[in-house]
C-alpha cells in the first residue's frame, strides 16, 4: 500500500495522512503510534509540545521499530514559547528522543506571557489568557528560520493563521512557511483563506478532519449518501475529500481498527470520489452546514470567518 504524498514549497514530500495525537492519553498513545507506525503503515505523526504527551509519543515510536529516518514528525511551538523557540524546540527533541523534526510550526499566532502563573495558560487575574500584545510575530518567524538553518527542523510552516496574520509576517519572511495547519472539513471549508495560502505556495493541512471529539461529522446526511453510493465508510469519504484537494489530513485515533482503517479507507476513497461527490461536499457549509469546532478563548481578534466563540468577559473593577 502506498500513502500518496504532497510536496511542499522546499521539495520535500510530505505524507498525505498523519496521525493526529492531540487528547490521546498518554499510555494510549505509546500503543497508537506504534500500531500506526507498525501495522498499519503511517509515516507520519502530528504532535504538539501543548499535547503533554510527547514523551509518550517518543516511545511509541522507538517501540514500532520503524527507522527514523522514515517517518515524517510535526510539532508545534506553544504560545509562551514565541520569545524562545529553540529552547521549545530542544524540549520537543528530547521527549521524542530525536535530533530533528520534519516540520515545526508555530501553533497559534499569539504570543502568551512566558513569565506568568502557568507555563502554558498562563491567565491575568480577570481570568483572561495572558497574552503578550507587544510581541511581534515576525519575530517569532524569525527565530523559526534559524531552526531550518541549524538543522534542527527539516521544515517550517505555521497553524491557525488567518489571512491577516500570515501578512504580518510574509513581508519579512526569508523562507515562506510550507504549510499551515487549520481546521478544515466540509462544515468548515474556508475557501478564501486555501486560495491565498496556495497563491503563496503554503499547503494547507486539516486538523479536525471528522469535527474532532466523538467525531460528529460522520453522521452527516451528505457524508452517509455519498459512503453508501461508494460502499466507503464516512470517514474515508470526509478523509479521502481533502487529500483529493491535495490537503493533507490528520485524523486523531487511539483505537487500532479506526487508525488502519483512517489510512486504507482514505487511499480507496480517493479513487472512488466522483465529481459530484467532491462538488457537493465544497459546497456543505455554503448549504446552511458552517460550523466551527474548535474556538479557544483566545482574547484577541484571529481574523478567521465564522470565529463565534465568545470573548471571556473582563470582570468588573
Ligand atoms: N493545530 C491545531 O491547533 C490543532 C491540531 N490538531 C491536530 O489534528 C488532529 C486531529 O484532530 P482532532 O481534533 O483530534 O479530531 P479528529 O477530527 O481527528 O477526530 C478525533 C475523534 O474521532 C474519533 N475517530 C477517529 N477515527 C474514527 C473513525 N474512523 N470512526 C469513528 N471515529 C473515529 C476519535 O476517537 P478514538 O481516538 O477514540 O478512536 C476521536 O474521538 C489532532 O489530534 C492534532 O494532531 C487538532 C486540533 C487543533
Ligand atoms: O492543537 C490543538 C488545539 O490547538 C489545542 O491545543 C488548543 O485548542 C488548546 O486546547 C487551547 O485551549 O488553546
Amino acid at each position: 500500500m502506498s500513502v500518496p504524498a504532497i510536496k511542499l514549497n522546499n521539495g520535500v514530500q510530505i505524507p498525505a495522512i498523519g496521525l493526529g495525537t492531540w487528547q490521546s492519553q498518554p499510555a494510549a498513545v505509546v500503543s497508537a503510534v506504534s500500531y500506526a507506525l507498525k501495522e498499519a503503515g503511517y509515516r507520519h505523526i502530528d504532535c504538539a509540545w501543548g499535547y503533554n504527551n510527547e514523551k509518550e509519543v517518543g516511545e511509541g515510536i522507538r517501540q514500532s521499530g520503524v527507522p527514523r529516518s522514515e517517518i515524517f514528525i510535526t510539532s508545534k511551538v506553544w504560545g509562551t514559547y514565541h520569545s524562545r523557540v529553540e529552547e521549545a524546540l530542544d524540549e520537543t527533541l528530547a521527549n521524542l528522543g530525536t535530533d530533528y523534526l520534519d516540520l515545526y510550526l508555530i501553533h497559534w499566532p499569539i504570543a502568551l506571557n512566558p513569565k506568568g502563573n502557568h507555563p502554558a495558560f498562563p491567565t491575568l487575574p480577570n481570568g483572561l489568557r495572558d497574552v503578550d500584545h507587544s510581541w511581534k510575530l515576525s519575530d517569532t518567524w524569525k527565530q523559526m528560520e534559524t531552526l531550518v538553518k541549524k538543522g534542527k527542523a527539516k521544515t517550517i510552516g505555521i497553524s491557525n493563521f488567518s489571512i491577516k496574520k500570515m501578512e504580518e509576517i510574509l513581508p519579512s519572511a526569508e523562507i515562506i512557511p510550507a504549510v499551515n495547519q487549520l481546521e478544515l472539513h466540509p462544515y468548515n471549508p474556508q475557501h478564501e483563506l486555501l486560495a491565498y495560502c496556495r497563491s503563496k505556495g503554503i499547503i494547507p493541512q486539516a486538523y479536525s478532519p471528522l469535527g474532532s471529539t466523538n467525531s460528529p461529522l460522520l453522521k452527516d446526511d451528505v457524508v452517509l449518501k455519498i459512503a453508501h453510493k461508494h460502499s466507503l465508510q464516512p470517514s474515508d469519504v470526509l478523509l479521502g475529500w481533502l487529500v483529493v484537494h491535495d490537503i493533507v489530513a490528520l485524523p486523531k485515533s487511539v483505537t487500532p481498527s479506526r487508525i488502519a482503517s483512517n489510512l486504507t479507507g482514505t487511499i480507496t476513497a480517493i479513487g472512488k470520489l466522483d465529481k459530484e461527490d467532491i462538488a457537493e461536499l465544497d459546497g456543505l457549509a455554503a448549504s446552511g452546514k458552517q460550523k466551527r469546532f474548535i474556538m479557544p478563548p483566545w482574547p484577541v481578534e484571529l481574523g478567521f470567518d465564522n470565529w463565534t466563540a465568545p470573548m471571556p468577559q473582563p470582570t468588573a473593577v
